[in-house]
Protein backbone atom coordinates (compact mmCIF):
# COMPACT_ATOMS: atom_id res chain seq x y z
CA UNK A 1 0.00 0.00 0.00
CA UNK A 2 1.28 3.57 -0.97
CA UNK A 3 1.87 5.93 1.77
CA UNK A 4 2.88 8.84 -0.63
CA UNK A 5 2.40 12.20 0.98
CA UNK A 6 0.05 14.84 -0.52
CA UNK A 7 0.84 18.60 -0.66
CA UNK A 8 -2.53 20.02 0.93
CA UNK A 9 -3.08 23.88 1.58
CA UNK A 10 -5.71 25.93 3.53
CA UNK A 11 -7.01 29.03 2.60
CA UNK A 12 -8.92 30.95 5.06
CA UNK A 13 -6.78 30.04 8.08
CA UNK A 14 -8.04 32.61 10.68
CA UNK A 15 -11.58 31.25 10.69
CA UNK A 16 -13.27 28.33 12.81
CA UNK A 17 -13.55 25.66 10.00
CA UNK A 18 -9.74 26.59 8.48
CA UNK A 19 -8.63 25.75 11.85
CA UNK A 20 -10.88 22.88 12.38
CA UNK A 21 -9.18 21.13 9.08
CA UNK A 22 -5.33 21.80 10.36
CA UNK A 23 -6.50 20.03 13.53
CA UNK A 24 -7.41 17.02 11.46
CA UNK A 25 -5.08 17.16 8.92
CA UNK A 26 -1.61 17.30 10.77
CA UNK A 27 -2.72 13.77 12.21
CA UNK A 28 -3.25 12.52 8.69
CA UNK A 29 -0.83 9.97 7.66
CA UNK A 30 -0.48 10.55 4.38
CA UNK A 31 -1.09 15.06 3.94
CA UNK A 32 1.40 17.12 4.69
CA UNK A 33 -0.32 20.42 5.83
CA UNK A 34 2.53 22.69 3.20
CA UNK A 35 0.69 26.16 2.79
CA UNK A 36 -1.85 27.89 4.84
CA UNK A 37 -2.98 31.39 4.38
CA UNK A 38 -4.97 34.35 5.85
CA UNK A 39 -5.63 37.47 4.23
CA UNK A 40 -5.82 39.66 7.58
CA UNK A 41 -2.82 38.06 9.20
CA UNK A 42 -0.22 37.28 6.48
CA UNK A 43 3.12 36.76 8.01
CA UNK A 44 1.84 35.61 11.85
CA UNK A 45 2.32 32.18 12.71
CA UNK A 46 -0.97 29.74 12.71
CA UNK A 47 -0.45 29.68 16.48
CA UNK A 48 -0.90 32.82 17.21
CA UNK A 49 -4.33 33.11 15.69
CA UNK A 50 -5.06 30.01 17.49
CA UNK A 51 -3.11 29.81 20.43
CA UNK A 52 -3.82 25.57 21.07
CA UNK A 53 -2.19 24.68 18.55
CA UNK A 54 0.60 26.26 20.26
CA UNK A 55 3.95 24.00 19.37
CA UNK A 56 2.02 22.15 17.33
CA UNK A 57 1.40 24.13 14.37
CA UNK A 58 3.45 27.35 14.20
CA UNK A 59 3.34 27.66 10.32
CA UNK A 60 3.97 31.47 9.69
CA UNK A 61 0.66 32.15 7.43
CA UNK A 62 0.69 33.25 3.69
CA UNK A 63 -1.22 35.39 1.55
CA UNK A 64 -3.17 33.33 -0.89
CA UNK A 65 -1.33 35.49 -3.82
CA UNK A 66 1.87 33.78 -2.35
CA UNK A 67 0.45 30.30 -2.49
CA UNK A 68 2.61 28.02 -4.91
CA UNK A 69 -0.65 26.89 -6.17
CA UNK A 70 1.63 24.16 -8.75
CA UNK A 71 2.97 22.77 -5.79
CA UNK A 72 -0.18 21.66 -4.20
CA UNK A 73 -2.42 18.30 -5.09
CA UNK A 74 -5.54 19.14 -2.68
CA UNK A 75 -6.47 23.16 -2.19
CA UNK A 76 -8.82 23.72 1.06
CA UNK A 77 -11.01 27.10 0.76
CA UNK A 78 -12.15 28.11 3.97
CA UNK A 79 -13.86 31.46 2.90
CA UNK A 80 -17.33 33.16 2.82
CA UNK A 81 -19.59 32.11 0.30
CA UNK A 82 -19.16 34.96 -2.11
CA UNK A 83 -16.01 35.15 -1.78
CA UNK A 84 -14.62 31.62 -2.52
CA UNK A 85 -16.19 31.59 -6.50
CA UNK A 86 -13.22 34.50 -7.18
CA UNK A 87 -10.68 31.67 -5.84
CA UNK A 88 -12.07 28.25 -7.37
CA UNK A 89 -11.98 30.68 -10.77
CA UNK A 90 -8.62 31.96 -10.37
CA UNK A 91 -7.20 28.55 -9.85
CA UNK A 92 -9.73 26.17 -11.44
CA UNK A 93 -7.59 25.37 -14.48
CA UNK A 94 -4.60 24.70 -12.05
CA UNK A 95 -4.67 21.01 -11.92
CA UNK A 96 -4.89 21.07 -7.90
CA UNK A 97 -7.59 19.47 -6.94
CA UNK A 98 -10.30 21.99 -4.95
CA UNK A 99 -12.50 21.63 -2.06
CA UNK A 100 -14.50 24.68 -1.10
CA UNK A 101 -16.47 24.91 1.76
CA UNK A 102 -18.60 27.56 1.12
CA UNK A 103 -22.47 27.37 -0.30
CA UNK A 104 -20.79 29.27 -3.80
CA UNK A 105 -21.25 25.62 -5.92
CA UNK A 106 -23.59 24.00 -3.93
CA UNK A 107 -26.69 24.02 -6.11
CA UNK A 108 -27.64 23.42 -9.84
CA UNK A 109 -27.07 26.51 -11.49
CA UNK A 110 -25.87 30.39 -10.91
CA UNK A 111 -29.84 31.33 -11.40
CA UNK A 112 -30.78 29.09 -8.43
CA UNK A 113 -27.89 30.49 -6.33
CA UNK A 114 -28.77 34.11 -6.92
CA UNK A 115 -32.37 33.45 -6.11
CA UNK A 116 -31.11 32.12 -2.52
CA UNK A 117 -28.36 33.89 -1.92
CA UNK A 118 -29.45 36.89 -3.13
CA UNK A 119 -26.25 37.92 -4.39
CA UNK A 120 -24.92 37.28 -7.96
CA UNK A 121 -22.61 34.85 -9.15
CA UNK A 122 -19.35 35.89 -10.92
CA UNK A 123 -18.00 32.20 -11.93
CA UNK A 124 -21.37 30.36 -13.69
CA UNK A 125 -18.94 27.88 -15.27
CA UNK A 126 -17.82 26.43 -12.27
CA UNK A 127 -21.45 24.32 -11.67
CA UNK A 128 -20.28 22.53 -14.83
CA UNK A 129 -17.50 20.94 -12.61
CA UNK A 130 -18.66 20.81 -9.21
CA UNK A 131 -19.80 17.86 -7.53
CA UNK A 132 -21.83 17.74 -4.06
CA UNK A 133 -19.56 16.63 -2.04
CA UNK A 134 -21.95 13.91 0.35
CA UNK A 135 -19.86 10.97 0.22
CA UNK A 136 -22.80 8.77 1.04
CA UNK A 137 -24.27 9.72 -1.60
CA UNK A 138 -22.09 10.76 -4.55
CA UNK A 139 -19.07 8.89 -3.12
CA UNK A 140 -18.49 7.47 -7.41
CA UNK A 141 -18.44 11.35 -9.02
CA UNK A 142 -16.51 12.39 -6.14
CA UNK A 143 -13.37 10.34 -6.49
CA UNK A 144 -13.17 11.70 -10.47
CA UNK A 145 -13.88 15.55 -9.45
CA UNK A 146 -11.58 18.30 -9.63
CA UNK A 147 -14.04 20.90 -7.69
CA UNK A 148 -15.99 19.51 -4.77
CA UNK A 149 -18.31 21.72 -3.57
CA UNK A 150 -18.57 20.48 0.43
CA UNK A 151 -21.88 20.55 1.89
CA UNK A 152 -23.71 22.90 3.88
CA UNK A 153 -23.69 21.69 8.10
CA UNK A 154 -27.63 21.64 8.03
CA UNK A 155 -28.15 20.10 5.00
CA UNK A 156 -25.81 17.32 5.96
CA UNK A 157 -28.05 16.27 8.78
CA UNK A 158 -31.06 17.21 7.27
CA UNK A 159 -30.13 14.82 3.98
CA UNK A 160 -29.07 12.17 5.71
CA UNK A 161 -31.74 12.00 7.86
CA UNK A 162 -34.01 12.07 5.20
CA UNK A 163 -32.58 10.19 2.17
CA UNK A 164 -33.39 6.61 3.37
CA UNK A 165 -37.16 7.44 3.40
CA UNK A 166 -37.34 9.11 0.67
CA UNK A 167 -35.14 7.00 -1.13
CA UNK A 168 -37.20 3.85 -0.51
CA UNK A 169 -40.32 5.93 -1.77
CA UNK A 170 -42.72 5.22 1.15
CA UNK A 171 -43.30 8.92 1.95
CA UNK A 172 -47.02 10.04 1.55
CA UNK A 173 -45.95 13.46 0.56
CA UNK A 174 -42.55 14.16 -0.16
CA UNK A 175 -43.54 17.58 0.06
CA UNK A 176 -44.75 17.79 3.69
CA UNK A 177 -41.34 16.67 5.44
CA UNK A 178 -40.14 19.17 8.09
CA UNK A 179 -36.60 19.55 9.77
CA UNK A 180 -36.05 21.41 12.96
CA UNK A 181 -33.02 22.37 13.04
CA UNK A 182 -30.40 23.63 16.18
CA UNK A 183 -27.11 24.82 15.80
CA UNK A 184 -24.02 26.02 17.52
CA UNK A 185 -22.47 29.31 17.21
CA UNK A 186 -19.99 28.26 15.79
CA UNK A 187 -21.89 27.56 12.43
CA UNK A 188 -22.45 31.64 12.19
CA UNK A 189 -18.37 31.78 11.36
CA UNK A 190 -15.79 33.56 13.64
CA UNK A 191 -16.53 37.45 13.31
CA UNK A 192 -18.37 38.73 15.87
CA UNK A 193 -21.75 39.72 15.50
CA UNK A 194 -25.37 40.99 17.35
CA UNK A 195 -27.06 37.54 16.47
CA UNK A 196 -23.34 35.85 18.43
CA UNK A 197 -23.12 38.18 20.69
CA UNK A 198 -22.50 36.19 24.62
CA UNK A 199 -25.41 38.29 25.81
CA UNK A 200 -27.68 37.48 23.14
CA UNK A 201 -26.69 33.61 23.33
CA UNK A 202 -26.20 32.56 26.67
CA UNK A 203 -29.14 31.60 28.18
CA UNK A 204 -31.07 31.96 25.29
CA UNK A 205 -32.49 30.15 22.52
CA UNK A 206 -34.28 31.56 18.85
CA UNK A 207 -35.61 30.56 15.50
CA UNK A 208 -34.51 32.43 12.83
CA UNK A 209 -34.44 32.03 8.46
CA UNK A 210 -38.22 31.15 8.84
CA UNK A 211 -39.28 30.42 5.51
CA UNK A 212 -36.26 31.18 3.63
CA UNK A 213 -33.45 30.02 5.13
CA UNK A 214 -30.53 29.31 2.25
CA UNK A 215 -29.97 25.57 3.09
CA UNK A 216 -34.06 24.86 2.56
CA UNK A 217 -32.68 24.91 -1.69
CA UNK A 218 -29.57 22.90 -0.64
CA UNK A 219 -31.63 20.35 1.06
CA UNK A 220 -34.57 20.21 -1.17
CA UNK A 221 -32.29 20.27 -4.57
CA UNK A 222 -30.43 17.01 -3.13
CA UNK A 223 -33.49 14.93 -2.31
CA UNK A 224 -35.24 16.02 -5.57
CA UNK A 225 -32.05 14.42 -7.31
CA UNK A 226 -32.75 11.14 -5.20
CA UNK A 227 -36.18 10.79 -5.84
CA UNK A 228 -36.03 12.33 -9.25
CA UNK A 229 -39.10 14.54 -8.64
CA UNK A 230 -39.17 18.47 -7.13
CA UNK A 231 -39.20 18.05 -3.42
CA UNK A 232 -40.84 21.33 -1.33
CA UNK A 233 -40.12 20.90 2.01
CA UNK A 234 -40.23 22.99 5.37
CA UNK A 235 -36.91 23.79 7.45
CA UNK A 236 -36.35 26.02 10.44
CA UNK A 237 -32.83 26.25 11.95
CA UNK A 238 -32.81 27.77 15.73
CA UNK A 239 -29.82 29.07 17.57
CA UNK A 240 -28.68 27.23 20.03
CA UNK A 241 -26.17 28.59 23.32
CA UNK A 242 -23.48 25.63 22.76
CA UNK A 243 -20.09 26.44 20.87
CA UNK A 244 -20.82 23.37 18.27
CA UNK A 245 -23.19 20.78 17.32
CA UNK A 246 -26.26 19.98 15.48
CA UNK A 247 -29.47 18.55 16.25
CA UNK A 248 -32.11 18.20 13.73
CA UNK A 249 -35.29 16.83 14.22
CA UNK A 250 -37.46 15.41 10.95
CA UNK A 251 -40.80 14.51 10.50
CA UNK A 252 -42.26 12.59 7.36
CA UNK A 253 -46.07 11.26 7.32
CA UNK A 254 -45.89 7.69 5.95
CA UNK A 255 -48.61 4.95 5.58
CA UNK A 256 -49.33 2.17 7.66
CA UNK A 257 -48.06 -0.72 7.26
CA UNK A 258 -44.35 0.80 8.58
CA UNK A 259 -42.95 -1.12 12.10
CA UNK A 260 -39.96 0.37 14.44
CA UNK A 261 -38.01 -2.87 12.86
CA UNK A 262 -39.11 -1.90 9.34
CA UNK A 263 -37.98 1.77 9.79
CA UNK A 264 -34.54 0.75 11.51
CA UNK A 265 -33.86 -2.13 8.53
CA UNK A 266 -34.14 0.69 6.22
CA UNK A 267 -31.59 2.95 7.81
CA UNK A 268 -29.33 0.40 8.45
CA UNK A 269 -29.58 -1.32 4.88
CA UNK A 270 -29.19 2.33 3.28
CA UNK A 271 -26.27 3.02 5.26
CA UNK A 272 -24.57 -0.31 5.96
CA UNK A 273 -21.35 0.25 3.98
CA UNK A 274 -21.05 4.36 5.69
CA UNK A 275 -18.50 4.42 8.06
CA UNK A 276 -19.68 7.69 9.59
CA UNK A 277 -23.54 7.03 9.90
CA UNK A 278 -24.28 5.05 13.21
CA UNK A 279 -27.94 4.09 13.74
CA UNK A 280 -28.48 4.81 17.41
CA UNK A 281 -30.94 2.58 19.45
CA UNK A 282 -31.74 5.60 21.50
CA UNK A 283 -32.01 9.45 20.51
CA UNK A 284 -28.28 11.06 20.14
CA UNK A 285 -27.42 14.26 21.58
CA UNK A 286 -24.80 16.70 20.28
CA UNK A 287 -22.05 15.73 23.12
CA UNK A 288 -21.51 12.02 21.84
CA UNK A 289 -20.81 13.04 18.47
CA UNK A 290 -18.51 16.18 19.67
CA UNK A 291 -15.14 16.77 17.83
CA UNK A 292 -15.72 13.38 15.67
CA UNK A 293 -16.79 12.74 12.38
CA UNK A 294 -20.07 10.74 13.39
CA UNK A 295 -23.59 11.64 12.12
CA UNK A 296 -25.72 9.81 14.48
CA UNK A 297 -29.21 9.37 13.28
CA UNK A 298 -32.30 7.44 15.27
CA UNK A 299 -35.17 6.86 13.20
CA UNK A 300 -38.29 6.52 15.86
CA UNK A 301 -41.92 5.46 14.13
CA UNK A 302 -44.86 6.64 15.87
CA UNK A 303 -47.76 4.43 14.68
CA UNK A 304 -50.44 7.03 16.21
CA UNK A 305 -49.42 9.47 13.71
CA UNK A 306 -48.28 7.52 11.29
CA UNK A 307 -44.80 9.74 11.58
CA UNK A 308 -41.48 8.40 10.99
CA UNK A 309 -39.49 10.81 13.04
CA UNK A 310 -35.67 11.07 12.69
CA UNK A 311 -32.93 12.91 15.57
CA UNK A 312 -29.95 13.41 13.51
CA UNK A 313 -26.62 14.76 15.60
CA UNK A 314 -23.41 16.39 13.89
CA UNK A 315 -20.56 18.59 14.69
CA UNK A 316 -21.45 21.40 12.29
CA UNK A 317 -17.14 22.04 12.07
CA UNK A 318 -16.59 18.47 11.28
CA UNK A 319 -19.07 16.03 9.48
CA UNK A 320 -20.90 19.48 9.08
CA UNK A 321 -17.66 21.05 7.48
CA UNK A 322 -14.10 20.52 7.81
CA UNK A 323 -14.30 16.70 8.73
CA UNK A 324 -16.30 16.06 5.58
CA UNK A 325 -14.20 17.95 3.35
CA UNK A 326 -10.93 15.30 4.34
CA UNK A 327 -13.18 12.42 3.95
CA UNK A 328 -13.80 13.96 0.46
CA UNK A 329 -10.10 14.35 -0.07
CA UNK A 330 -9.86 10.72 0.63
CA UNK A 331 -11.89 9.46 -2.06
CA UNK A 332 -10.48 12.35 -4.16
CA UNK A 333 -7.00 10.55 -4.17
CA UNK A 334 -8.19 7.17 -3.91
CA UNK A 335 -7.20 6.87 -0.22
CA UNK A 336 -8.68 5.32 2.26
CA UNK A 337 -12.41 7.26 3.06
CA UNK A 338 -12.03 7.49 6.65
CA UNK A 339 -8.16 8.16 6.78
CA UNK A 340 -7.27 10.77 9.58
CA UNK A 341 -10.92 11.16 10.18
CA UNK A 342 -12.09 7.96 13.22
CA UNK A 343 -11.13 10.34 16.61
CA UNK A 344 -13.74 9.50 18.99
CA UNK A 345 -16.30 11.90 20.02
CA UNK A 346 -15.59 14.58 23.24
CA UNK A 347 -17.52 13.39 25.75
CA UNK A 348 -18.31 14.74 28.46
N1 LIG B 1 -18.82 27.24 10.60
C1 LIG B 1 -19.51 26.16 10.20
O1 LIG B 1 -20.04 25.41 11.03
C2 LIG B 1 -19.63 25.86 8.76
C3 LIG B 1 -19.14 26.71 7.78
N2 LIG B 1 -19.31 26.41 6.45
C4 LIG B 1 -18.83 27.30 5.42
O2 LIG B 1 -17.41 27.26 5.38
C5 LIG B 1 -16.89 28.53 5.03
C6 LIG B 1 -15.94 28.98 6.13
O3 LIG B 1 -16.69 29.02 7.34
P1 LIG B 1 -16.08 29.50 8.72
O4 LIG B 1 -14.73 28.98 8.88
O5 LIG B 1 -17.09 29.25 9.76
O6 LIG B 1 -16.00 31.07 8.43
P2 LIG B 1 -15.24 32.16 9.25
O7 LIG B 1 -16.01 33.41 9.11
O8 LIG B 1 -14.95 31.65 10.62
O9 LIG B 1 -13.86 32.30 8.47
C7 LIG B 1 -13.78 32.69 7.13
C8 LIG B 1 -12.38 33.20 6.85
O10 LIG B 1 -12.30 33.56 5.48
C9 LIG B 1 -11.27 34.55 5.31
N3 LIG B 1 -11.69 35.60 4.38
C10 LIG B 1 -11.08 35.86 3.21
N4 LIG B 1 -11.69 36.84 2.55
C11 LIG B 1 -12.69 37.24 3.32
C12 LIG B 1 -13.65 38.25 3.18
N5 LIG B 1 -13.73 39.04 2.12
N6 LIG B 1 -14.53 38.40 4.18
C13 LIG B 1 -14.47 37.62 5.28
N7 LIG B 1 -13.57 36.63 5.45
C14 LIG B 1 -12.68 36.46 4.48
C15 LIG B 1 -10.97 35.07 6.69
O11 LIG B 1 -9.72 34.52 7.00
P3 LIG B 1 -8.35 35.22 6.66
O12 LIG B 1 -8.47 36.67 6.92
O13 LIG B 1 -7.44 34.53 7.61
O14 LIG B 1 -8.03 34.92 5.23
C16 LIG B 1 -12.02 34.46 7.59
O15 LIG B 1 -11.55 34.21 8.88
C17 LIG B 1 -18.08 29.47 4.86
O16 LIG B 1 -18.42 29.56 3.52
C18 LIG B 1 -19.18 28.76 5.66
O17 LIG B 1 -20.43 29.08 5.18
C19 LIG B 1 -19.91 25.24 6.07
C20 LIG B 1 -20.40 24.36 6.98
C21 LIG B 1 -20.31 24.62 8.40
C1 LIG C 1 -25.61 29.05 13.35
C2 LIG C 1 -25.51 29.69 11.98
O1 LIG C 1 -25.59 30.90 11.85
N1 LIG C 1 -25.35 28.88 10.95
C3 LIG C 1 -25.24 29.36 9.59
C4 LIG C 1 -25.09 28.24 8.63
C5 LIG C 1 -23.83 27.56 8.71
C6 LIG C 1 -23.02 27.54 7.45
O2 LIG C 1 -21.87 27.78 7.52
O3 LIG C 1 -23.65 27.31 6.32
P1 LIG C 1 -23.14 27.71 4.84
O4 LIG C 1 -21.84 27.05 4.60
O5 LIG C 1 -24.15 27.23 3.91
O6 LIG C 1 -23.02 29.19 4.79
C7 LIG C 1 -26.48 30.11 9.14
O7 LIG C 1 -27.57 29.77 9.52
O8 LIG C 1 -26.31 30.99 8.30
Amino acid sequence: MSTKKYRVGIVGASGYTGSELARILIHHPQSDLVAITSESHRGKRFSDLHQQFSGILDTTLIGSDELDIQNLDVLFLALPHGVSMEFVKRWMNSGVKLIDLSGDFRLSSPTVYEEWYKKDHTFPEGFETAVYGMPELHAEAIRKARLVANPGCYPTASILSLAPVFHSGVAVDPNGAIVDAKSGTTGAGVKASNTTHFSNVNDNFKAYGIGNHRHTVEIQEQLSFLVKKSVNLQFTPHLLPVDRGILATSYIQLTGGMTQQKLNALYRDFYHDQPFVRIRKEAPAIKEVRGSNFADLFPFWDSRTNRAIIVAAIDNLVKGAAGQAVHNMNLMLGLDESMGLLQVPLQP
